[in-house]
C-alpha cells in the first residue's frame, strides 16, 4: 500500500481493533501540514542513582551504592498521521517521560531502542516538533494574537508571504477558539489576563502555527475544569482531523474526552499495559478478567493498580471487579508481537520526510519589538527606576547642598561621589529578577527553535540600552548643580561617562549572577554578598596598604573600585582647596589640593586607565553570561 498516493486519505489500524478509515478535513487551506507516522520500538530508560546502603551496619559494606532504577521497560507502538492519542497510566507510570523521549527531548539517563518519524530519527527534528509543556511559558505582556504572530514570523520558511502566515493565524485562532479574545493580553502576575484553559489553547496555538506535522503535549487538562478540558481536548481532535499527529498524557479522563482520541496507550509502572482504541479497552479488559460497567478509563486505570498495587489496594480493587483475576499484563504481552509487526509495515510505508524548520533571522528585530512592547505595557520597572533616581538623587542634593572645597566639604565629597557610584550599582537589583524570569521563557523558546540564545541575549541588552543611559543621566541632571560638583561641561560629561558605564557593568554582573542561580532565591542571597564585597573594596573604607594578603583580590576584582576612583580623579584632580578657621591644625591646613586627598586615599592611577578596565569588565561580564547561558540553560530533563 503507498500511503503517498492515498492521501490526503490515512487507513488506521490499530493492532487488534476494528481498522477505520480517517480523512483530514480538507477545508484547511492554509495549513499545510506534513502527515507524520511516530514509530517506536522496544524504549526503555533507566536512572542510576547513588542510595544509602542499607545493609551497611550489617555487613560492614559502603555506604553508599549505585542503584538502577528503570523507567520505561521495553515500550513498542505506532501512531500514524492525523491521530489523537491519550498516553494514560497512573502518577508515575512514566508517561511524561515516554512523551519525552518520544517528542527527541534529551534526557538525562540511559535510553536504548529507536523512535522514528517517517522513518528517520526524531532527533533529528527535535525543533520541528511541536511541545506544549505543563506549564504555560507564554509573554503575558502579548496579545494573543501577537503570541502566535511572533510564533509564525520566528518559525514560518523564508519563502512564506505575511498575507499566507495571516490566513494561517486566522484559521488557528478559529480552529481554537481564541477569535473572540484575540486582542486580549494574556497576563502576568501584575495584571490578571485570559483563563487557565484559554492559556492552554494559546499554546497549542503557537505551537500549531508552526504547521507541525506532529505535537506533543504533557498533560493539557490537568489544572482545568471539565468544560475547558473538553474544549481543549476539541480543539486537538479538530488539528488531528487537519492531519497533525498528536500524542498527549492525560489523567483520568472522562467517557465523554475518553471517546475523543484515537488510540490509547496505557502505562504502569514504566510497562505498557494497553495500546489500541477506546472501543477496544472493554473487551480487553474482560479478557483480562476485569469485567466492569463503569467508566472504561477508570476502569483501565484500576485494573493497573489492582496488578502492580500493594496487597492493600488489591483488596479495596477486588471488591469492584470480583470474579477470578487475571492479568491485564499477561493479556497485553500475546499483543505485543502484533504490535512489533505493526511498525514494521508502518515503517516501510514510503511517507514524504518530515520538514525541519530554521529560526528566521527576523527574529532579532521580532524579539526587540516584543521587548519595547513589553516595557510598554507594563512599565512599572521603568517607572520605579525614574522615581528611585529622582528620589535619590534629591535626597543627596539636598543633604549635601552646596558643597564646598573646604576640608569638611572635601570628606563630604567623597562620601557623596562614592554613594552616588553604589546606589547606581545597587539600583539595578530589579534587573537580576526580570532576567531569571525571562531566561525561563528563552530557554523553552530557544529549546524550540525559535532564536539563539545569543540573539535573545543581545536584543535583551540591545532592548535596555536607552534606558541604562536616561537613568543615571536623570540621576546626574538634579543631583550635580545641586551638591555644587565641580564645574564645567567635561567634567560633567566625564562624571556622566562614569556612571553610564557603571550602570552597564552592573548590569552585567547582574546577569551574570542570574545565568548561574537556579532560582530567584539563590540570586537574592548572592547579589547582596557580591554588592557588599565590591563596596567596601571601593578604597574609600579601607586603602590598598591596610588590606590582608587574602583579600586583594577583592580589591583588584572590585569594579566598583575603578568607578569610584574615576569619579573622585575627575573631581579633586588639580583642584585647590581650602580651609575653614576652625579647620586649620596647628595653623595649617592639612589639604591643600585635591591631589593630596587623593593620594591619602591611594588613588594613583589615571581617568583612562580606570574607564578601559571599567569597560573590559563590562564585556568580561557579558561574554560571561553568555557562556552561562550556553552551558547551564540548555534544555535538558
Ligand atoms: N530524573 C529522574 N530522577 C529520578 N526519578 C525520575 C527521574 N525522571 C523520572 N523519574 C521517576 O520515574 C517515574 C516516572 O516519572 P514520570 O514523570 O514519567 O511519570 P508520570 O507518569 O508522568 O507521572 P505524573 O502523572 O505524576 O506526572 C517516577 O517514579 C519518577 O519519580
Amino acid at each position: 500500500m503507498d500511503k503517498k498516493e492515498e492521501q490526503p486519505t490515512i487507513v488506521i489500524d490499530v493492532g487488534e481493533s476494528n481498522s477505520h478509515e480517517k480523512a483530514f478535513d480538507v477545508i484547511s487551506p492554509c495549513l499545510q501540514i506534513n502527515p507524520i507516522n511516530l514509530t517506536f520500538k522496544h524504549i526503555s530508560y533507566s536512572i542510576n542513582r547513588l542510595e544509602i546502603n542499607k545493609d551497611f551496619f550489617h555487613h560492614l559494606s559502603f555506604p553508599i551504592k549505585l542503584t538502577k532504577k528503570v523507567i520505561l521497560d521495553d515500550v513498542s507502538g505506532f501512531i500514524e498521521a492525523g491521530e489523537l492519542v491519550a498516553l494514560m497510566g497512573g502518577s508515575g507510570a512514566g508517561k511524561s517521560t515516554l512523551l519525552d523521549i518520544l517528542s527527541g527531548i534529551n534526557k538525562r539517563g540511559n535510553i536504548s531502542g529507536e523512535v522514528l518519524v517517517n522513518n528517520e530519527d526524531v532527533k533529528k527534528f527535535k525543533t520541528s516538533i511541536g511541545y506544549v509543556s505543563q506549564t504555560d511559558y507564554l509573554k503575558g505582556t502579548q496579545t494573543v494574537e501577537e503570541a502566535l504572530n511572533f510564533y509564525i514570523k520566528l518559525k514560518a520558511p523564508l519563502s512564506s508571504r505575511q498575507s499566507e502566515r495571516e490566513m494561517i493565524v486566522k484559521e488557528v485562532l478559529d480552529v481554537l477558539d481564541l477569535t473572540k479574545i484575540k486582542d486580549s493580553l494574556i497576563g502576568t502576575e501584575k495584571r490578571r489576563g485570559i483563563s487557565g484553559g484559554e492559556k492552554k489553547r494559546v499554546s497549542i496555538g503557537c505551537e500549531l502555527v508552526t504547521e507541525p506535522g506532529i505535537m506533543f503535549l504533557d498533560e493539557p487538562t490537568t489544572g482545568l475544569d471539565s468544560f475547558s478540558s473538553l474544549a481543549v481536548v476539541n480543539a486537538l481532535q479538530k488539528m488531528a482531523h487537519k492531519g497533525t499527529t498528536i500524542v498527549c498524557t492525560i489523567h483520568q479522563p472522562r467517557p465523554l474526552i475518553f471517546q475523543k482520541f484515537d488510540k490509547i496507550i496505557m502505562l504502569n509502572r514504566g510497562h505498557m499495559m494497553y495500546f489500541g482504541p477506546p472501543s477496544g479497552c472493554k473487551s480487553f479488559l474482560k479478557e483480562a478478567g476485569f469485567e466492569t460497567e463503569d467508566n472504561v478509563a477508570d476502569a483501565l486505570m484500576d485494573a493497573g493498580a489492582y496488578e502492580y498495587g500493594n496487597d492493600q489496594g488489591r483488596e479495596l480493587l477486588a471488591e469492584n471487579f470480583g470474579g477470578e483475576k487475571k492479568s491485564v499484563q499477561q493479556v497485553f504481552e500475546k499483543r505485543k508481537t502484533t504490535i512489533v509487526k505493526e511498525i514494521e509495515e508502518i515503517n516501510s510505508v514510503d511517507l514524504e520526510k518530515m520538514k525541519k524548520t530554521i529560526g528566521r533571522p527576523v527574529g532579532f528585530y521580532e524579539l526587540i519589538k516584543r521587548l519595547v512592547i513589553s516595557d510598554y505595557r507594563d512599565p512599572s520597572q521603568i517607572f520605579g527606576q525614574i522615581f528611585a533616581k529622582i528620589f535619590f538623587s534629591l535626597l543627596i542634593g539636598s543633604v549635601f547642598f552646596n558643597i564646598q572645597n573646604d576640608q569638611q566639604g572635601m570628606r563630604d565629597k567623597g562620601g557623596v561621589l562614592f554613594f552616588i557610584v553604589t546606589s547606581q550599582a545597587m539600583s539595578l537589583m530589579d534587573y537580576l529578577i526580570q532576567f531569571i524570569e525571562e531566561r525561563t521563557l528563552m530557554r523553552r523558546e530557544s529549546g524550540k527553535g525559535l532564536y539563539t540564545i545569543t540573539s535573545y541575549y543581545c536584543a535583551y541588552i540591545l532592548h535596555s540600552i536607552p534606558f541604562l543611559i536616561f537613568y543615571p543621566t536623570l540621576y546626574l541632571a538634579i543631583a550635580y548643580p545641586m551638591l555644587n560638583l565641580r564645574p564645567g561641561f567635561v567634567n560633567f560629561l566625564c562624571m556622566w561617562g562614569a556612571l553610564v558605564l557603571t550602570t552597564f557593568t552592573s548590569q552585567g554582573m547582574y546577569y551574570a549572577i542570574a545565568a548561574i542561580s537556579p532560582n530567584i532565591t539563590v540570586a537574592q542571597i548572592i547579589s547582596p554578598i557580591f554588592i557588599v564585597i565590591l563596596m567596601i573594596f571601593t578604597g574609600f573604607f579601607i586603602q590598598k596598604d591596610n588590606i590582608i594578603g587574602f583579600w586583594l583580590w577583592a580589591y583588584y576584582l572590585s569594579y566598583l573600585r575603578y568607578a569610584f576612583e574615576l569619579v573622585m580623579l575627575n573631581q579633586f584632580d588639580d583642584i585647590p582647596l581650602f580651609c575653614q578657621p576652625d579647620e586649620l591644625v596647628g595653623g595649617e591646613c592639612p589639604y591643600t589640593s585635591g591631589r593630596q586627598y587623593l593620594d591619602s586615599l591611594q588613588i594613583t592611577s589615571s581617568i583612562l586607565v580606570d574607564y578601559f578596565v571599567l569597560a573590559g569588565f563590562c564585556i568580561a561580564f557579558n561574554v560571561f553570561v553568555l557562556i552561562a547561558l550556553h552551558l547551564f540553560n540548555k534544555e535538558k530533563r
